[in-house]
């Protein structure tokens, strides 16, 4: 594995890559490092599927808000290397802030629609950070292949969305979220976790878990599953909600707080973000529905809905769509 810090040399070694295997595929995972498990199962996702796989480790300023916690983002790039190195990367590209902006950008990637709601509405100014840092990327490693976890569902459906808007020559891979064996969605702001905040950090996966017998529940409609979902959360006593959210995947539109959810045929996603002390954790699950009758969605499946998905078009049928 090489290590690099130069654009310069990336597209050096990427060139001299392409000029040996022309066809070699080419494989990008982006992070901001402090590697765990969910990120290494995204690499080695890589390494099964491409020749070459480059991943980035950069903690970009542009999608922190001023208030958010840039400066205090878990670093040790010497442990994400190893960890790198050991899931089949062949470049470590770790560039600095000055090497990725050397001036301002004036410049931005801006995606409306699916940045509504969610993260979006929470994080203003958020996704044109990561649209912004994303499209460079895919512009310095012109990747085969760029591997996402399903974990930032949202940033799964903005990225898709921009790079079919964009005709970017890449194809995005949903990966599934992995977990600790207690069900919490691997992080890596969990380290700002207490012991306590930890523990009740579980009613998250819990939540999730339970909602596929309360979406079962004949007549329960999208209003009535949305509390159902804020009172599961709020049973852990340092649990403060930001957003908890019942809506379609992947164009992130709004269903009727009315409608029953029984009726409905297609892709429905329950977000949330809550914090524990004054760590912000994210979590989601998607639901198969089939007008009646809930099913929830695995890897493969996932994945044939991806390759299916129809842009544009409302993802559900027998709903009001926004
Ligand atoms: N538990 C997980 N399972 C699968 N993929 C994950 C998981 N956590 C992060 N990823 C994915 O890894 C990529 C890099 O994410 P990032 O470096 O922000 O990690 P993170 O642990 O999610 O950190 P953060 O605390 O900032 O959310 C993203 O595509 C993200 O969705
Ligand atoms: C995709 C990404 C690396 C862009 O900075 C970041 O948003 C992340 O780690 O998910
Ligand atoms: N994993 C999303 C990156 C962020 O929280 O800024």
């Amino acid at each position: 594995m090489i290590r690099c810090t130069s654009i310069t040399e990336l597209r050096q070694l990427l060139a001299e890559q392409r000029k040996q295997s022309p066809d070699s595929r080419i494989g990008l995972v982006p992070t901001m490092g402090f590697l765990h498990e969910g990120h290494a199962s995204l690499m080695r996702r890589a390494d099964e599927e491409c020749d070459f796989n480059v991943l980035s480790v950069f903690v970009n300023p542009l999608q922190f808000g001023p208030n958010e916690d840039f400066e205090r983002y878990p670093r040790d790039i010497e442990r994400d290397a190893a960890i790198a190195e050991k899931n089949g990367i062949d470049i470590l590209f770790m560039p600095s802030v000055q090497e990725m902006y050397p001036t301002k950008p004036l410049t931005k990637v801006l995606i409306s629609d699916v940045t509504d709601r969610l993260c979006g509405a929470s994080r203003p100014g958020h996704f044109d950070g990561v649209g912004t840092v994303v499209s460079k990327l895919f512009n310095l490693v012109q990747p085969t292949k760029a591997y996402f976890g399903m974990k930032d569902a949202q940033q799964v459906a903005v990225i898709e969305q921009m790079v079919h808007d964009l005709n970017i020559p890449v194809q995005i891979v949903r990966c599934e979220t992995v977990r600790e064996a207690n069900g919490l969605a691997m992080s890596s702001r969990n380290v700002y976790l207490n012991e306590e905040q930890r523990e009740q950090a579980v009613v998250l996966s819990q939540t999730l878990r339970d909602a596929q017998s309360w979406l079962e529940e004949t007549g329960m409609t999208t209003g009535e599953l949305t509390k159902r979902i804020q009172a599961s959360i709020e049973k852990a006593p340092l649990a403060v909600i930001d957003y908890a959210e019942v809506l379609i995947y992947p164009s992130l539109s709004i269903i009727e707080p009315h409608q029953q959810l029984s009726q409905l045929s297609g892709t429905l996603i329950i977000a949330f973000a809550v914090k524990f002390g004054s760590t912000r954790l994210i979590d989601n699950r998607l639901f198969e529905l089939q007008g009646g009758g809930v099913h929830v969605q695995n890897d493969d499946e996932i994945e044939a809905a991806q390759s299916n998905s129809n842009r544009g078009e409302p993802q559900l049928c027998g709903q009001h769509h926004h």
